[in-house]
């Protein structure tokens, strides 16, 4: 399977990031009535289910882990925005994306392995995105991602993926462009899209096999967040009928990926690293033996 380093577009391709694009045709996008600012303001409680929002506020370990399970290293699966929240964000996203097709906005798409979906950040949700990140994905990565910074996730890239036979089918084998990623399915109904994750890599073992345990299967379900690695290699399986929407929001540390270019060993994080500092330790270990017995071997004759 060869991989793709999964990359937000750099605008300067057949697409213009719609915020560079003239600002008096997008503020008629920002003008419309208020009754669609729904998704603009956060509102927690109708944003979040009641027990995302005990463990954010209590911010330890042990809430945290109450709420959610890991089912492979790494990866955490829990319930985290209501019903009405996600059709409201679809919504939204609908009419945004009648309201370019009909001024003939052009718009960036959200990354190179997509032709459908649209950037957040693009039609107004920085605001929300921002304090999504600041204060509910940022305290969930400092106890769960503290080894890639998870405590100074400082920037994101913020989209809506659309899956389905007539829309994007199936996502390849890829790494985020991220530190950590969120991914919550929104919803509607559909089959397929499954998400597979195959273990975390750093640049230089990334395309190396992957070990039994590290292989998952997950089934997307709406309202249902997962929390990974942006380094955890994964794709989605086709979407074979119905509609498939997520939110995903790319959470990065400018602080990490400057001390990552002075590092070499990642073994706290990449599999492959791991195993190698392991094998050196096995070999280290035999080789003492070895010279232990030789020597009492000398000394015994
Ligand atoms: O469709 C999915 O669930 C995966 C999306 C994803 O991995 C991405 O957009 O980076
Ligand atoms: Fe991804």
């Amino acid at each position: 399977m060869s991989l793709d380093e999964h990359k937000k577009p750099s605008g300067n391709g057949n697409g213009v990031a719609l915020s560079t694009q003239c600002n008096s045709s997008f503020s008629v996008w920002c003008s419309r009535p208020a009754s669609t600012w729904g998704v603009y303001t956060m509102n927690a409680v109708n944003f979040f289910v009641p027990s995302f929002l005990k463990a954010i506020n209590e911010k330890t370990d042990e809430s945290f882990r109450s709420i959610l399970v890991e089912p492979t290293p790494g990866v955490y699966v829990f319930e985290m925005f209501q019903p009405s929240f996600c059709e409201m964000l679809m919504s939204e996203v609908e009419n945004f994306e009648r309201w370019v097709h009909d001024t003939k906005f052009r718009i960036m798409r959200p990354n190179t392995m997509n032709k459908y979906g649209a950037v957040l950040d693009d039609f107004g949700l920085e605001t929300i995105l921002d304090k999504l990140m600041d204060e509910y994905i940022r305290p969930m990565s400092k106890v769960f991602f503290p080894e890639v910074g998870g405590l100074t996730l400082d920037s994101h890239h913020g989209f809506v993926v659309e899956y389905g036979v007539d829309r994007d089918v199936e996502l390849g084998f890829h790494v985020d462009d991220s530190e950590v990623t969120l991914n919550v399915c929104l919803g509607k109904q559909f089959y397929g899209g499954e998400l597979f994750f195959r273990g975390v890599r750093c640049d230089k073992h990334v395309n190396t096999e992957t070990q039994p345990e590290e292989i998952l299967d997950y089934v997307h379900v709406p309202g249902r967040a997962v929390l990974h690695r942006g380094r955890h290699r994964h794709g989605a399986r086709a979407t074979t009928s119905g509609h498939r929407c997520n939110l995903i929001l790319w959470c990065r540390s400018s602080v990490f990926r400057e001390l990552k270019k002075y590092q070499k060993d990642f073994s706290s994080w990449c599999g492959e690293c791991r195993r190698e500092k392991r094998e050196r330790q096995r070999l280290s270990i035999t080789a003492t033996k070895l010279e232990l017995l030789k020597r009492d071997g000398i000394s015994a004759s």
